[in-house]
């Protein structure tokens, strides 16, 4: 084959991949509420996407509509394709820091192996291929030195390196963060930003929510903004339009938040 046709096969290649996630028309009701309506979102392998929106907006519960974790009113939801349980079990999360329970008297490499329990099974042993996963994830966060460590002995920021591992335990094509920064110093966010950048360049869909709004349209391949629908996608240049985050997070287009993003109104 010359270099041309094997372009253009490696291009079809690519055309008839299915989506890497694809949620259609999402409607979540939480307690009696609406919380998600009509959500759209599609992320390719090699996206690092930035799901941004105020407090409240529906992105935790985005994530979780995802891993079947919230009951879905109606819509789909959808991972290379498959909408089965067993293509969402493969799918990585990291939940909010505070939601693992860290008193828990286990090591680093046991918290990284539980990622894996739904790959394993419950009731049988973890195999050389779990552990040889396990390895990879912990050398990846850069805890290898501290991988005998109770959690219960670790900072917020090896925490956060912990659930990263975790959730890279499972070797997944669809990373889910949620909020992964909060509370971190600029070192570890730089480390954690490098190796989202670096999967996502690997062809993994990482998905991120965040409330560090600069750093996301600087470091994320595409953002999301979402109120609960989600209200535009696109490159971090395409969804510059200082309205349209007006309008997701409910100030004026003239706040001064917006100006130190960079977004400013055309006087
Ligand atoms: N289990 C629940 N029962 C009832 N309402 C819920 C439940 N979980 C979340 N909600 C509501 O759903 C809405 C969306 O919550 P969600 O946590 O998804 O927002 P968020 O965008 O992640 O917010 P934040 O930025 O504050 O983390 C909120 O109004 C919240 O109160």
């Amino acid at each position: 084959m010359t270099a041309a046709a094997e372009r253009v096969a490696v291009a079809a290649a690519a055309g008839t991949q299915a989506t890497a996630l694809d949620v259609r028309d999402l409607h979540v009701v939480l307690g009696g509420r609406l919380v998600l309506q009509g959500a759209d979102l599609q992320v390719h392998g090699g996206d690092f996407l930035g799901l941004i929106g105020p407090n409240g907006a529906g992105k935790t519960t985005l994530l979780r509509s995802v891993l079947g974790l919230v009951p879905v009113a109606s819509g789909t939801v959808q991972v290379a394709g498959r909408s089965s349980r067993a293509a969402r079990a493969g799918v990585g999360y990291v939940p909010q820091r505070h939601e693992f329970a860290w008193d828990f008297p286990i090591s680093v490499e046991d918290a990284v192996l539980s990622g894996r329990t739904r790959r394993i099974g419950l009731l049988r042993r973890a195999r050389v291929d779990d552990y040889r996963a396990v390895r990879d994830a912990v050398d990846r966060v850069g805890l290898t030195d501290l991988r005998r460590r109770p959690v219960g002995q670790l900072s917020g920021g090896q925490r956060q390196r912990v659930l990263v591992a975790r959730a890279l335990a499972l070797r997944p094509r669809v990373l889910l963060l949620d909020e992964p920064f909060t509370g971190l110093d600029m070192p570890t966010q730089e480390l954690l930003t490098g190796l989202f950048t670096e999967l996502a360049a690997e062809g993994v869909a990482v998905v991120m929510t965040t409330h560090d709004l600069a750093g996301a349209l600087y470091s994320c391949t595409r953002i999301a903004l979402l109120n609960r629908t989600v209200l535009a996608t696109g490159t971090p240049a395409e969804v510059r339009d200082p309205d349209l985050w007006a309008r997701a997070f409910q100030i004026s287009p003239h706040s001064p938040l917006l100006r130190a993003i960079g977004l400013e109104v055309p006087a």
